[in-house]
């Protein structure tokens, strides 16, 4: 098969089951800046964005990507490279894959390289979004106290800059910008989560007036009255890019793409409609628009990322490197559907439309699909910011109203058990965890000394290391999780439930 390198030009060659846009991406214009392009943002967002133009809608609302991390830099060479187009593959539970090429990015910006660029660009009255996937660390949120966190020391030194010094964090790019429009009179855009945070919209709209206001007052009392933070639910699996990946869509089509994006086919979009300045018409390509999204947020938070989290950990240990392998195990898919009916469920208010059973059992279905190969590792990593949200609220509603909290205690202690660095056959296991790390290797190799060591982090679990039913749950486990292993650990605790 010839091959065919990914760019404008070549647009043309692209072999006929492999569809590109539609549409005179010369006729595109930005009209939203995207903080964040990893594999998700263009997996979801700008696959939503891409569709809407091949109807020959939304050309006004073309994305301009924006990496502020040093690690953004081969993003922005392969953007350069290939013309910002890159190739989305889905791929579906039977083996087949459906390849399309996307074309709604039409900008990149390297922040570091040229951040007046970036400013420029967020002030162009053109700019009536600015959406964001900066992952969960990426908010500056104290999981424990809720309130806006500065140990950041690139957020540290934006906010000891001056007004009109360019900034480094993302936060410092968007405080920055609406302070520039708010005083030439270009007015606000829209900040549009799309992270996995519960209240994405809330969470944006307080850290970044509470960064706001550490800078300048005024200027955060005129976000809060003119800058409208949208939720969001979000949702498809999107695992990291590998050479296979380039591997394979080379042989399959012909098509050379330093960054193709693979997932899964499934795809949901729950939005809410409070914009400054107009919005793409997303509820034309399957975005459900609606006045409050929280039930729906809350449903695939602490059902399916707070599940990831249980196969994550406790799969890992038993010896497993993918979901699919761990989905596909009885045993765990059985812990996973009780964890998610027993524990994650009650706590959950009735969600419009939706059928939680089925629900449930396609999340099973989907985390087994092993076509997708989503790796543990990238399940496991960044846990600090993951635990705490989608799971520790379980705990705590479930500890308040009398629920159950076996398997949640399970999933934590399995996290301490991981943290240990060292997987059940002494094999090395890489913690990654942002800033984190270190400390919590050290706090979970004071088990046995200490059993509680891990849970002791305020910051991370509230006072759950007070709650003596929780503790009683949580020491167990993990003993257990030492002299048995995980598997036996889940057996039996699936046993006494029966
Ligand atoms: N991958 C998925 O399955 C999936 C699904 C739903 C939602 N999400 C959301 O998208 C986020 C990103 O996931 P991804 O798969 O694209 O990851 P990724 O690693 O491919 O990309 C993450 C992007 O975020 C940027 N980033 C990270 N920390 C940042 C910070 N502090 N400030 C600014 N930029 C920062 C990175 O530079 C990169 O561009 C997740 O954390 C999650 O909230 C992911
Ligand atoms: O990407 P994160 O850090 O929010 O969480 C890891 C996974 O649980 C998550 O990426 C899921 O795959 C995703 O939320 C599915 O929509």
């Amino acid at each position: 098969m010839a091959a065919t390198t990914l760019t404008a030009a070549n647009l043309a060659d692209l072999p006929a089951d492999v569809p590109g846009p539609s549409y005179d991406r010369g006729a595109v214009s930005v009209g939203i800046v995207h903080f964040g392009v990893g594999g998700f943002h263009r997996a979801h967002q700008a696959m939503y964005l891409d569709e809407l133009m091949n109807q020959g809608k939304a050309l006004d609302w073309g994305i301009c990507g924006v990496g502020v991390l040093e690690a953004d830099k081969k993003m922005a060479e392969v953007t350069e490279t290939q013309d910002d187009l890159y190739t989305l593959v889905l791929k579906h539970a039977d083996g087949r894959r459906e390849a399309r090429v996307i074309g709604s990015i039409v900008d990149y910006l390297y922040a570091p390289d040229d951040p007046e660029a970036v400013l420029d660009r967020m002030t162009d009255p053109a700019t009536r979004i600015v959406s964001l996937t900066v992952t969960e660390g990426g908010y500056h949120k104290n999981a424990s106290t809720g309130e806006f966190d500065d140990r950041d020391p690139a957020i540290q030194a934006d906010i000891a800059a001056e007004p009109g010094t360019a900034p480094r964090t993302t936060f410092g790019f968007l405080v920055e910008a609406l302070r520039r429009r708010r005083d030439d009179g270009t007015g606000p855009f829209t900040v549009m989560s799309c992270d996995n945070i519960q209240g994405n919209g809330h969470v944006a709209h307080a850290m970044i007036t509470a960064y706001a206001r550490r800078k300048d007052p005024e200027l955060a009392d005129w976000i809060e009255a003119n800058v409208p933070f949208p939720n969001s639910m979000v949702d498809r699996i999107t695992p990291r890019t590998t050479d296979e990946d380039r591997e394979e869509l080379q042989a399959n089509t012909g098509i050379v793409d330093a960054w193709p994006v693979v997932c899964e086919p499934f795809t949901q979009w729950v939005l809410e409609d409070r914009f400054a300045a107009g919005r793409p018409p997303f509820e034309d390509v399957g975005v459900q628009v609606v006045d409050d999204v929280e039930p729906y947020e809350l449903m695939k938070l602490r059902l399916l990322n707070a599940s990831h989290q249980a196969i994550a950990y406790l799969g890992y240990l038993a010896g497993y490197r993918y979901a699919h392998e761990v989905a596909g195990d009885e045993l765990f898919a059985g812990f996973t559907r009780a964890y998610m009916d027993r524990e994650g469920t009650p706590t959950l208010a009735p969600v419009p439309g939706v059928d939680l059973d089925d629900y449930k059992a396609t999340l099973i279905e989907r985390f087994a699909n092993p076509a997708i190969r989503d790796t543990l590792a990238r399940l496991a990593a960044e846990s600090s910011d993951r635990i705490p949200t989608w799971l520790v609220p379980v705990i705590r509603i479930n500890l308040e109203q009398g629920g159950e909290i076996e398997r949640s205690a399970l999933v934590v202690a399995a996290w301490a058990r991981y943290a240990e660095g060292v997987d059940e056959s002494g094999e090395p296991i890489e913690v990654v965890d942002t800033g984190r790390a270190e400390e919590r290797i050290a706090a979970a190799r004071r088990y046995p000394d200490e059993p509680l060591a891990f849970l002791e982090d305020r910051d991370l679990f509230g006072d759950l290391v007070d709650d003596e039913r929780f503790t009683t749950a949580y020491r167990a486990h993990l003993e257990a999780l030492h002299t048995d292993g995980a598997r036996a650990t889940v057996d039996a605790l699936e046993q006494r439930s029966r």
